[in-house]
């Protein structure tokens, strides 16, 4: 039996000013901090010790990861950061603030184009001040203009079933750090959600979840670490 734990940032600057955020890279507040120290202390009290770390290339994402390894003595283990774990591109509502944005453009709208599987919000303006085309972690990257759940369930599978799943499959204890909607990715896979129901799934800041796995397959449901 292996175990993989996920875990979502601490709360960013712009979770808490309530700017859609994607792939601008954004830092942790001190909450989210204090978020990641705890789930850090949780898994050290709960004896669930990652071996192997993965992570996206956005600092609150990879902060999280560190100070969480930090707080459970595991920040020797070996860490791999890749694009692939992002958080899904908000493309041109990136920025924008998500209680004016429902007032421009109605609730309804703004749930299909956060929740909703395959709608994509606008696409990002080439002039855009959020352009991360020329971005040096994206070099030889074809940087997306916007992803719905379903663009970024494409490109986080992929790297699941090469990178990640092999070391689960050899009895890792693999952690991942990512993001609200990379993880919702991931869950929709291994808990087998469909594509209407995952409209329904939040994923909160700096909690452990919990799945673990028989070989290569998964053993069993999801659970919080700290309900075990
Ligand atoms: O990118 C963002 O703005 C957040 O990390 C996730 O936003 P959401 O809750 O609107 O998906």
């Amino acid at each position: 039996m292996s175990k993989l734990i996920l875990v979502r940032h601490g709360q960013s600057e712009w979770n808490l000013a309530n700017r859609f955020t994607g792939w601008w890279d954004v830092d942790l507040t001190e909450k989210g901090e204090t978020e990641a120290r705890q789930a850090g202390e949780l898994m050290k009290a709960k004896g669930v010790l990652p071996t192997t770390a993965f992570t996206s290339v956005q600092k609150r994402a990879i902060k999280t990861l560190n100070i969480a390894l930090e707080a459970c003595d595991r920040l020797w283990i070996p860490a791999t950061r890749d694009w692939h774990l992002n958080e899904r591109h908000y493309g041109g509502l990136t920025g924008l603030n998500k209680q004016e944005t429902r007032e421009k453009h109605g609730d309804e709208q703004v749930h299909i184009w956060r929740r909703s599987f395959d709608v994509p919000p606008p696409e990002l303006e080439p002039d855009s001040e959020f352009d991360l085309s020329d971005d040096p972690r994206y070099a030889g990257i074809d940087v997306p203009r916007t992803e719905s759940l379903k663009l970024t369930i494409e490109r986080v599978l992929p790297y699941w079933e090469e990178a990640i799943l092999p070391q689960l499959g050899k009895g890792e204890t693999v952690i991942i750090s990512a993001h609200g909607n990379s993880l919702r990715a991931l869950v929709k896979h291994l808990s087998g959600i469909s594509d209407d129901e995952i409209t329904g799934l939040e994923i909160p800041t700096g909690q452990p979840i919990i799945y673990e796995f028989d070989g290569t397959q998964v053993s069993g449901e999801r659970y919080y670490l700290k309900d075990s």
